[in-house]
Order: structure tokens, then sequence, then C-alpha cells
């Protein structure tokens, strides 16, 4: 029975759908270690921040397919790990983007009107009208730090109040930010000139501490800051030295560098205008209605062995490209195998040459399964479209591509892998024919014209009369039975390749008394 794991609160129409495939379990709040003892039992893992996806969690796991995390963020979960392991990632890159976008902008409003400390205060029977007048936001200049899906919605809202808006965004464009109503800025200028500044950046190495103590003294007196982004893009020490010492006049943050928030924060205790929210960005009925259903649908068609729509750890996959090119990944696949039998040994090297017709199409896949063809021989089961460039580079396989753009021989073009590595140079040339079957259109150069089977045998010969014969009555004689045979050469009499399409496999005793045949040099058997 196939099994998904929940540990995170996940919506009901979530749980609905994966429950149509598979047992559905639910350990919400479970420790890591206990994750990590019973993770070998499931084949899907369906998570939010809450959960913390190591590399001993992914490597306790046996059957693990696919890691669900139902929102943006999958900085709890570890990619490579998962990569390594051929488990794939998927998220929901768009479901909780307007929630996040309303939060930071209630904060925002919030921040402004002294409302969470004005209900308190009123709670408590007091009427401080005088003590809590605030800002408008109208006119205000906000800065936005990270404009992709969030940070663009928050400049639209932002705008529509009224708002200035500045933005800053290494990747991009000027025409980008035109089209979101955004003055691109640099970093420095950003912190320096706004009454706001927002922030909707991922947190990586490079953004970690991104607002310190440096950053917090350039800013105005008069300004707020707000994170609804990552815990970690502050140095939260220096955000409750800067709010004491009145540097800034207030921040809202919803995420933390520890969460949940530890008691020991620095921020708890902050007496100046602070907001804390506990990572609430996405937590809307509708956000988490969007985000389940979202990744449980691409959970349960990776179950069923369909294809992902937002897998984050197999770049230039994505379904539509897997359906129009599912016959070329076949034909890489199978290649790739082929000539992972033919080559033998250690390869250090995979060309991958495109022509005619493949030139349309984006190379990276037909690489990705060039790889995974490869590879399958050493690696078995473990080898998927995941893991494939990883295990390849870790292996030392460099890999090259050519497009050749030349009038092709085949009116389908065709997919040529050579190999480089310690028995010398090998190549595979494949095409698709009219009726969608694959063919092998030639081997070593040696042009073919066979249509790939379970077992194959292939053999380098003296093109000499007898030969073909003597091969024929050694497997009939061992009860092996010949599908198809063709020949291949490049002059008469010279050096040929001779494919064998056959119905069972070559025993290996059979295997040495071929090779002993005057005038064949080698013989490969084939499994596809
Ligand atoms: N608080 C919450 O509950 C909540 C909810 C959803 C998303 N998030 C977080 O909000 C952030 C933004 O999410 P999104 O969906 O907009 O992601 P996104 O990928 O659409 O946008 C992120 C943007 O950050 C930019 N960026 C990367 N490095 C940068 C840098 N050094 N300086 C400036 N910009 C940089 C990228 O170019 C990109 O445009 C993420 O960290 C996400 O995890 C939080
Ligand atoms: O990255 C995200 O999607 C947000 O941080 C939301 O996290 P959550 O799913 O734990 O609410």
């Amino acid at each position: 029975m196939t099994k998904v794991l929940i540990t995170d609160p996940i919506d009901q129409k979530g749980i609905d759908i994966l429950s149509q495939v598979a047992q559905v379990d639910h350990k919400i709040g479970i420790s890591d270690s206990e994750l990590a003892s019973i993770i070998g039992d499931y084949d899907a893992l369906m998570i939010r921040s809450g959960t913390q996806v190591t590399e001993e969690i992914i490597n306790s796991s046996s059957k693990l397919r696919i890691i669900g995390r139902a929102g943006v963020g999958v900085d709890n979960v570890d990619v490579k790990a998962a990569t390594q392991k051929g488990v794939l990632v998927v998220n929901s890159p768009g479901g909780n983007t307007i929630a996040a976008a309303e939060h930071t902008i209630a904060m925002m409003l919030a921040l402004s009107r002294h409302i969470p400390i004005a209900n308190s205060s009123t709670l408590l029977g007091k009427w401080e009208r005088k003590k809590f007048v605030g800002n408008e936001l109208y006119k205000k200049k906000l800065g936005v730090v990270g404009l992709g899906k969030i940070g663009a919605h928050v400049a639209k809202v932002a705008n529509a109040l009224g708002m200035e808006v500045c933005g800053y965004d290494p990747f991009v464009s000027t025409e980008r930010a035109q089209q979101i109503q955004v003055k691109l800025s640099d970093l420095e200028d950003l912190f320096q000139q706004s009454d706001y500044v927002t922030l909707h950046l991922p947190r990586t190495p490079e953004t970690e501490n991104l607002v310190n103590m440096d950053v917090l003294k350039n800013m105005k007196s008069s300004a707020k800051l707000i994170n609804c982004a990552r815990g970690g893009l502050i140095d939260e020490e220096a955000l409750a030295q800067a709010l004491n010492q009145s540097l800034i006049a207030g921040a809202a943050i919803d995420v933390f560098s520890k969460e949940p928030l530890e008691s020991n924060s620095p921020l708890l205790k902050v007496e100046k205008n602070l907001i804390l929210t506990p990572h609430l960005g996405a937590s809307t009925r509708e956000a988490q209605e969007n985000v389940a259903v979202d990744v449980a649908e691409q959970i349960r068609d990776v179950l069923l062995g369909l294809s992902a729509r937002t897998a984050v750890n197999i770049p230039g996959l994505s379904p539509d490209i897997m359906d129009s090119l599912k016959p070329h990944l076949q034909l890489a696949e199978t290649m790739g195998l082929l000539i992972s039998q033919l080559s033998g040994g250690q390869i250090q090297k995979l060309e991958v040459k495109l022509q005619g017709e493949f030139v349309q199409h984006p190379s990276q896949p037909l690489i990705i399964a060039s790889l995974k063809g490869l590879l399958s021989k050493a690696l078995g089961d473990r080898i998927n479209y995941v893991n494939a460039s990883l295990e390849a580079d870790s292996r030392g396989i460099s890999v090259v591509e050519n497009k050749d753009e030349a009038r092709p021989e085949f009116a389908s073009g065709s997919l040529q892998l050579t190999t480089y590595g310690d028995n010398g140079d090998h190549s595979v040339a494949g095409s698709i024919f009219a009726d969608g079957e694959l063919r092998i259109i030639s081997i070593d150069q040696y042009p073919v014209n066979v249509s790939p089977s379970r077992y194959m045998l292939v053999t380098r010969h003296r093109d000499m009369p007898g030969i073909i014969g003597k091969l024929g009555s050694l497997l009939g004689s061992n009860n092996v039975n010949i599908a198809s045979m063709q020949v291949g050469r490049k002059i008469v009499r010279g050096e040929a390749v001779m494919v064998l399409s056959i119905d069972d496999p070559i025993p290996n005793k059979l295997l040495d008394t071929i090779i002993e045949v005057d005038g064949i040099t080698n013989a490969n058997p084939v499994t596809l």
C-alpha cells in the first residue's frame, strides 16, 4: 500500500486528494529522530515550514519518492540531499502569494496606527487617543527588497495606497520594474531613503543578516521595517538594539531565525514599536487550501507515475516539456543505456549532439534522460531524472552539448551520444521515425537501422563470407532465437558491426565461444 506521511497541519482538501491514492498518516509535531525512524515506511512526505527535513531524515528513507512543501520556502528541506537520493521536492510557488502580501500590508498599517498596542490599552479600560497618533502611508516611500511574486503584489497594493515605491532585486529587469510600477534603486539608497522597508526575498547564505547594524544605522530614524519573508534575513540582536535606541521607529516581524520564537530572543525585550506574529503570512483559509491542493495533486500524480508541475530539483522538466518530448526522452534514455553497455569501463565525457528537428527542442531534458540511461546499469533504481546530472557530476562525467544545424540525413533529425572513457570513444545515434518508432541509426559510426529491443547482441567483425552464418548457427544451437539482424559496414571487406535482436539473454559461456570465432573481434550483450 502506498503511504504518505503528513507532519504539519494541512488543509483537508489536500488530505482528501492524497487519500484517493494512498494511506495517509498524520504525525504533527513529530521529533526529528522519530521522523528519521519511521520515514522508511513512506513513499511521500507532505510538510509546511514546521518540519525540518534534514539530510539524516532523507538518508533514512528507502522508498521515499517525493517531498511536498505546502508553501513556497524550501529552506527547511535539505534539497541537495533529496536530489542526491533521487527524491523529488515540490512546492506551491504561488498558492500563498496574496496571503503573504496582505499580511505585509496589514503589518505596515498596524505599525503606522499602533493598532496592537492601542487595542491592548483599550481592553484595559484606557482611552489613550493622544498617545496613539499615527502616520499615513499615503505619499510615503516604500522600499521593497525582493521583487518576486509577493514583493510585486505588495508594490501593487502600496501604489494603490498612494505610496511611492522603490525596489531592489538584482534579478529583475528595468522593464519588469516599470511594469510593476517600481523604481529600481540600489540597496544602500533604498534603506537610506525609505519610510518603510519590506523584505520579500529568500534566505540564502548571501542574504543572511542582510539587515545588520550598519544597515539599520543607515535608515531614517522615522523608518519602519517589515519582514514577512524569512527569519535570518535580519540580525535580531541588532534590530532589538536599533529599536531600543530609537535608531528606527518601528518593526513588524512575522518570521524568525529560530521558530518557534525562543523565550530568550532579544526581540521579546524590546519596549518600543515592535509587532510580532507567529509566521502567519500564509495563514489564510484561501492560501492553505491553495497550497494543500496544489502540492497534494503533485504528490498524487508522482505516485501514479505522472510528472510534477513545480519541482524544485528537476530544472527544465516541466510537465508540458515531458509530454511533448516523451518519445525523444525515451530515445535518449535508451541510447544512454545502450552506449553504457557498449563502452564499458569508466566514462569521462558524454557528448550529446542534436541534429535537425532535435535542435528545436530544449536540450536539457534530453541530456538528463541520456545520463539517466547511461548510469542506470551502475545505479539501478537509484538513478532518476532528479539526480542524474548530480550523479554524473559526482562521477566526474562532463557533458558537452553540440547542435548541428546542417540538413539532417533523417527527416526527423537525430540524436547522437558519444562517450569518451577508459575503453576509447563510442557513439550511438538514434532517430524517431514517422510511425513514432525509435530507431538506432548508427553504432560507432557504422550505419544500421535497428528498433531497440530488450535483448541485443552487438558484435564487431571483419566483413568476410561465413561470419554471419557461423554466428547464426552458434546462437541457434544454443537455443537463442534471433528476431532480427543488421550489418553495418563502411567499406566492403573492412570492419563491420552486427546488431542482433534476440529473444533471450546470451549465456556467458556462449559469449566466450562467440568471441573465439575467427573474424569476430568483439561481442557486447545488451539488455535494454
Ligand atoms: N511569512 C510567510 O508565511 C511567507 C509566505 C510565503 C512566502 N514567504 C517567503 O517570502 C519570500 C518571497 O516569496 P516569493 O513567493 O515572492 O518568492 P519569489 O521567488 O517569487 O521572489 C523572491 C525574489 O527575491 C529576489 N532575490 C533573491 N536574492 C535577492 C537579493 N540578494 N536581494 C534582493 N532580491 C533578491 C529574487 O530575484 C526574487 O525576485 C520567500 O522567502 C518565501 O519563503 C513567507
Ligand atoms: O514559505 C512559505 O510558504 C511560508 O513561509 C509559509 O509557511 P507555512 O506553510 O508554515 O505557513
